[in-house]
């Protein structure tokens, strides 16, 4: 029986096994790696599934010893053999007795195995890809119910989530590694899905996760400093995110021209590329942005005529930029006006300035804010909103952003007054990431602050502090449904907490509605 993925145009042999993504494939290693013109081969073998982790190999799996930011790959190797491995990506030929292909470099060499090994799944559907330093979750969300609500089948990858019609899988990365990636676009294809989007992390883009997708268009969200600790410099994080611009990457871009760094991206850009944001240059102009506590009217105008919608589950003008890169992303792709205006008002992701409400006087907000800017942005639209005082919860997560880590604490004092408490500390002491996030409060004025480590007390102390008209911002969890402490994870969940401290405090009403239950 021949081989087929969906696409039956292709012809893969032999047909042997049916894996996770639902197609049935086997490849001759010499088709495997024909897309990688510097190959060369030692020996064939039939592959059945392609591998970067010695642990997870099945047997038939080309096993890559990808040379990490840790490990070095190769060490694995026997190991993978040893677990039934019929072939190896390597950069250097290594003294074992199965098939082999060298290459001089094997990380970006994996995606284009898995997509050959796939039928290069990525081809046959319309990829959007988003990226940003804040804003990228979001942003997929709002474009995915903009293209659905035009009427195409659609799947996404997100921070919260990877999902297709009939499938979910919660998301351990904002962007999975490029085996995954190609097996979940093998997967949508394999659905009959037409449209996919997804969020690209600068690590995803350095590390070649997303290659070798071409994306039908490209979204630029905003930058400021982030994952120094991986890139280094603010400018090497740009020139990362700025890889993805490029002809290989994109066919057309949407990048946000309010933001300096998208300025810059524009000038530089060698595809077509609509600008989005308020500046009187960008073709999609933000022309009116009206945020109270019931959510946001914003209207655009594009070309020569005005498109106005209304969020109700948004809330500040941050969203408003947001808003108009999805909304110029799904219009790229084809999307009618209406439907798109359609679909991005009714689609936030949860965790996004979700507000948890039982009847309270004031407003109570879990928001994802974990990057000095985002909290910074937090806490401005709360201002805006607020009749009263800002009360904020705030952390920082382990083993990520060292560098930032003072910036939030600085960031913080905008607010009337702040629980510093722990985040997700993982392995780190939370009371020593607290006092690096103290160590930006040194000096600066701002409001009143306390620490308290353990994040359900804080968020009951910022709940009692707050009065009507007032706004509690619970920062930095969004979605995540657990924080690690001392290596052990366990379940906790803001917006839980939050109802429950609420209620503990004498607000009665009817239930919270989780958003994430409805969106998509
Ligand atoms: C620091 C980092 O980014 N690591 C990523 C990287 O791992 P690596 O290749 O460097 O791994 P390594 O530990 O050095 O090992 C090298 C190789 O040996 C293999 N190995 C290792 C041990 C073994 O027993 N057998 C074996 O075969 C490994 O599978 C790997 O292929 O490449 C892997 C495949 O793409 C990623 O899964 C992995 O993400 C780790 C889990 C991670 O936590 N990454 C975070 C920092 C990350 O990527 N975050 C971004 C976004 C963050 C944000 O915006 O907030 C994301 O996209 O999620
Ligand atoms: N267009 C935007 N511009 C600035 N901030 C935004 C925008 N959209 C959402 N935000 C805010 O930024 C924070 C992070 O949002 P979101 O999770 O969408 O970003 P992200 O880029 O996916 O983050 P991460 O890289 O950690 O996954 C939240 O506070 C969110 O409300």
């Amino acid at each position: 029986m021949p081989g087929w993925c969906r696409d039956r145009r292709r012809r893969w042999g032999t047909c042997t096994v049916i894996v996770e993504c639902g197609c049935q494939h086997a490849i001759g290693l010499s088709g495997v790696v024909r897309g990688l013109p510097e190959a060369e081969l030692l020996g064939d073998a039939r592959i059945l599934e392609v591998c970067t982790d010695s642990r997870r190999v099945r047997p038939g799996a080309l096993f890559c010893a990808v040379p990490g930011t840790r490990r070095d790959g190769r060490g694995y190797a026997a190991e993978a053999v040893a677990a039934g491995a019929s072939a190896l990506l390597v950069q250097r030929f290594v003294d074992l007795p199965v098939a082999q292909v060298r290459v001089p470099a094997v990380r970006p060499a994996v995606g284009p195995v898995a997509a050959e090994l796939h039928g290069n799944p990525a081809g046959d559907l319309a990829i959007a890809a988003v990226t940003g330093t804040n804003g990228k979750t979001t942003a997929v969300h709002l474009i995915e119910a903009a293209l659905a609500a035009g009427g195409l089948r659609t799947g996404l990858s997100s921070t919260v989530e990877s999902r297709l019609p009939g499938w979910r899988s919660p998301a351990s990365l904002t962007t999975p590694d490029a085996v995954d990636l190609q097996r979940l676009l093998c997967r949508m294809r394999t659905a009959g899905v037409q449209a996919a989007v997804l969020e690209v992390s600068s690590h995803a883009i350095d590390q070649h996760r997303i290659d070798p997708v071409r994306a039908e268009v490209t979204v630029f969200t905003n930058l400021s400093p982030e994952h120094l600790d991986y890139h280094g410099t603010v400018e090497q994080y740009f020139a990362t995110k700025a890889a993805l611009f490029t002809p290989e990457r994109c066919r057309r871009a949407v990048v946000n021209i309010d933001d300096p760094w998208g300025r810059r991206l524009a000038a530089q850009a060698r595809v077509p590329t609509v600008t989005v944001g308020r500046s009187p240059r960008a073709d999609v102009r933000v022309e009116e942005v009206g945020s109270t506590f019931d959510g946001l009217r914003v209207v655009f105008r594009e070309g020569g005529a005005p498109v106005a919608l209304t969020v109700p589950a948004a809330i500040g003008g941050r969203h408003a930029t947001g808003l108009a890169a999805a909304y110029a992303a799904a219009r790229v792709l084809g999307a009618p006006k209406s439907a798109a205006v359609d679909g991005l008002s009714a689609a936030l992701p949860p965790g996004r300035f979700q507000r948890v409400d039982v009847g309270q006087p004031f407003l109570a907000v879990v928001d994802f804010a974990h990057t000095p800017t985002a909290v910074a942005d937090l806490i401005a639209t709360a201002r805006r909103i607020s009749r009263g005082r800002v009360h904020l919860v705030v952390g920082c997560a382990g083993h990520r952003d060292r560098f930032s880590r003072p910036d939030v604490g600085r960031a913080a004092l905008a607010a009337d007054t702040a629980v510093f408490t722990a985040d997700d500390p993982g392995e780190e002491d939370p009371a020593e990431i607290t006092a690096q996030v103290l160590t930006g409060t040194i000096g600066f004025s701002g409001g009143e602050f306390a620490v308290e480590h353990d994040r359900r007390a804080a968020i009951a102390a910022a709940v009692e502090r707050a009065g009507p008209g007032d706004v509690v911002l619970v920062a930095g969890r969004g979605h995540e449904r657990y924080q690690a402490i001392n290596g052990v994870r366990r379940p906790f969940d803001d917006v839980e907490v939050v109802t429950a401290a609420l209620a503990a405090a004498g607000w009665a009403g009817p239930p919270v509605q989780r958003r994430g239950r409805t969106c998509g």
